[in-house]
């Protein structure tokens, strides 16, 4: 056949129903978004394209891409990502009405095709929809697993690894010639170690940096799951295409991860129940009580049928278990890294901090020490503020029809919040909103911790009845590690040069991190 009839054939047969598939999928997809029934949709930001919607418009760093979009299209805008209608809440005030006056209508979740596969079905509370099966979950993970009193029993847990952290830099230092610490590394292993304590007890399996029991290899399946679940399969955004998903591998490999995360999960419920067989069961808070995550939720299922309508059967404590380990983690570590980054590349703000940590503590620090310590807490709410670890926050979605600013938006609408983009607003931070400057917190004291959540100008823990119930358990474990690391060791960049300057590149994760480690050269202090 000559070339000219074979490319007459294809259009034929293949071009011309392509796309006249994708014309028809796009005008349906755009009259589901402008159905406001005559009532005003928020505006949307130019070019979007027919099937893909604005979806290619996000690049790698959403937040930053969101974030100059709303500057010229405003605080409220509509997208559509793929066939996904999404509302983008950029300014304190459109998040203070999305969290806090309308609440309600914006606190469900949506549903995620990749949080369904790794979740045994969403079986778990932090992707859960609105419902009452969330509300008894979450009623369990805020008063029985994330209490103050059960904070307060992981204090020892929390002490032994900044310890261990603080060894593991000596011992970098001591063994690279240039005294040269992968601070990245360790502060992974600090957050894995520190979540995984509290959830497994004190046999971790590896996830805490001890290698003997296979913990490379966990914390491998660990940082795929993680990865795995801040990807975006093709067939949650354009529902038609999911054989892209089995081409891909991500099909496969998300079956093969979440069978290796359960295999673990098995065995640590199954050692669980071998060691409380007989065992005297020790109930309430304090530091005696050394009941971990999976102790207090087998003692919640062995004692009580339900929990208000809920039945707490092994699979929902694990998905529970999952939850704890991966909100726990990454933006622990995200936050350490950071706050260690702006502080070697502000030297000033640097000595500021060490000076107060040096001359309030003795020897080496505790939590008791953490109350006397103002300016930690200005250089940790400082980091969060330009660097929220979930900068566009969990994604919720609308339970009813309601509204954001005046602009109608529609039942089961995706909506996000860029937390980033209202963390750096100049019209409420000011001028020097993109700055590091820990002093604009320095008034604030111990009791701005509770406002978190209040101030909408500030949402590193998201607000409302959404928001982040583990700021309680996140809080002592990053004030003592980076009074520690600051106690302890003097910090620069290898060179020591001036100006010593941090690459502050972002990649985006789970949580948005330092693109390359944090190589650093500590020196032990006092000399
Ligand atoms: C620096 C540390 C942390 C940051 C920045 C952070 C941030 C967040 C954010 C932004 C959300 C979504 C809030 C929303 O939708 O409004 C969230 C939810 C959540 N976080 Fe955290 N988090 C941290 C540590 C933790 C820890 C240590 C735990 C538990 C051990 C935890 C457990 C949860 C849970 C269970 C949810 C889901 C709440 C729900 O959907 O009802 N987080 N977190």
């Amino acid at each position: 056949m000559a070339a000219a009839s074979l490319v007459a054939l294809l259009l034929t047969v293949l071009i011309i129903p392509l796309l006249s598939f994708l014309l028809i999928a796009a005008k349906r997809s755009s009259s589901r978004l402008q159905r406001g029934d005559g009532r005003r949709l928020p505006p949307s930001p130019p070019g979007g394209l027919p099937l893909l919607g604005h979806l290619h418009l996000l690049g790698r760093l959403p937040h930053r891409a969101l974030g100059s979009m709303a500057a010229s299209c405003g605080p409220v805008m509509l997208l559509r990502l793929g066939q996904v209608p999404t509302v983008v809440a950029s300014s304190a005030a459109a998040a203070e009405e999305a969290m806090k006056t309308r609440d309600l209508a914006f606190a469900s979740r949506p549903r995620l095709l990749m949080a369904d596969r790794l979740y045994y079905g969403t079986r778990d509370m932090v992707f859960a929809p609105s419902g009452e099966r969330w509300r008894q979950l979450r009623r369990v993970c805020v008063s029985r697993l994330l209490s103050p009193g059960r904070v307060l029993c992981f204090r020892a847990a929390r002490e032994q690894e900044v310890a261990a952290l603080l060894g593991r830099v000596r011992a970098a230092a001591a063994a690279d010639g240039a005294a040269v610490v992968n601070l990245s590394e360790l502060l992974i292993t600090y957050s894995n170690a520190v979540i995984s304590r509290a959830t497994f007890g004190d046999g971790s399996y590896g996830l805490d940096g001890d290698d003997g029991g296979g913990g490379t290899k966990l914390r491998k399946v660990f940082g795929e799951f993680e990865e795995l679940l801040g990807t975006v399969p093709m067939a949650e955004v354009v529902p038609w295409l999911w054989p892209v998903d089995v081409a891909t591998g991500l099909e496969r490999k998300a079956r093969r991860t979440s069978e290796e995360i359960d295999r673990l999960l098995e065995r640590v419920i199954a050692d669980h129940r071998r060691r409380r067989r007989g065992a005297r069961r020790v109930v309430g808070d304090g530091e005696d009580d050394r009941r971990d995550f999976v102790d207090v939720l087998l003692d919640l299922s062995e004692t009580e049928e339900e929990v208000g309508g809920v039945q707490l059967d092994t699979v929902t404590i694990k998905a529970t278990v999952v939850d704890m380990l991966v909100a726990g983690t990454d933006t622990s570590y995200s936050l350490l890294e950071w706050a260690m980054a702006e502080l070697i590349n502000h030297p000033t703000q640097m000595r500021k901090l060490q000076d107060e940590i040096r001359a309030a503590v003795a020897g080496g620090v505790t939590e008791d020490d953490l109350p006397r310590l103002p300016y930690l807490k200005a250089v940790i709410k400082e980091t969060l503020r330009l660097h929220p670890p979930g900068p566009l926050l969990l994604p919720r979605e609308t339970l009813e029809d309601t509204e954001l600013q005046s602009y109608h938006v529609p039942a089961r609408t995706r909506v996000v919040i860029n937390a980033w983009a209202i963390g750096r607003d100049p019209d409420t931070w000011g001028e020097n909103a993109e700055d590091f400057m820990p002093e604009r917190f320095a008034a604030d004291g111990e009791a701005e911790y509770q406002k978190m959540g209040l101030d909408f100008r500030f949402l590193p823990f998201g607000a409302g009845r959404r928001g982040c119930p583990g700021v309680g358990f996140a809080v002592p474990a990053n004030e003592l590690a980076l009074a520690s690391l600051l106690y302890h060791f003097d910090w620069e960049v290898p060179g020591g040069g001036r100006p010593a300057v941090v690459d502050m590149t972002e990649v985006n994760g789970l949580a948005v991190r330092l693109k390359k480690a944090l190589l650093l050269v500590a020196k032990p202090w006092p000399r």
